[in-house]
């Protein structure tokens, strides 16, 4: 067997991160249409990550599991609606940040009720997986952005 020499990459990356920090729980959905294009939504000025473009979702409220939370923040941002039985969790982020752990799962949903709107005024886009480069992301999507492009 051939072992890789742990001297770079993810074994240096790990030094660095490895201070405690709280946890911070985030569902997010990677919204699929009939053509197979995935919705982004741009984060608004104001809030931390502004201008980038990320899966909508948001944080866990005490007490939820991390479906009724999506299913809550996909009614509350977007104005759809949607079952868990419509949501697979396909990947999950975990990403140290300077302030906090993000622990995220993505799920893929493809059945919803309503047309996805900006409802709190973010931009959307509806993106072909292999133009997902294209748009820059919160540094614990990139994993995720890779995972969905083989997937789909
Ligand atoms: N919804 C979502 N959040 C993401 C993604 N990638 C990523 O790092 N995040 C981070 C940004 C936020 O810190 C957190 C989501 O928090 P939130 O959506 O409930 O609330 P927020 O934007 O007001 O967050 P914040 O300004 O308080 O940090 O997860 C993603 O793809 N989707």
């Amino acid at each position: 067997m051939i072992e890789r020499e742990p001297d770079s990459g993810c074994w240096q990356a790990d030094e660095r991160s490895n201070t405690a920090k709280p946890l911070v729980l985030v569902a997010a959905a990677a919204l699929i249409d009939v053509d197979g294009r995935v919705l982004l939504a741009q984060r608004p000025e104001g809030k931390s990550m502004a201008g980038l473009w990320e899966f909508p979702g948001g944080k866990l409220h005490d007490g939820e599991s991390p479906e009724q939370a999506l299913i809550r923040e996909l009614h509350e941002e977007l104005g759809i609606d949607t079952r868990a039985s419509c949501l697979a969790a396909v990947a999950c982020a975990s990403h140290a940040y300077d302030s906090f752990h993000l622990l995220m799962p993505l799920y893929a949903c493809r059945t919803w009720r309503g047309t996805p709107r900006g409802k709190e005024g973010q931009s959307l886009a509806w993106v072909r997986p292999v133009r997902l480069g294209d748009y820059p992301m919160p540094p614990a999507d990139e994993p995720l952005v890779a995972i969905l492009r083989d997937l789909l």
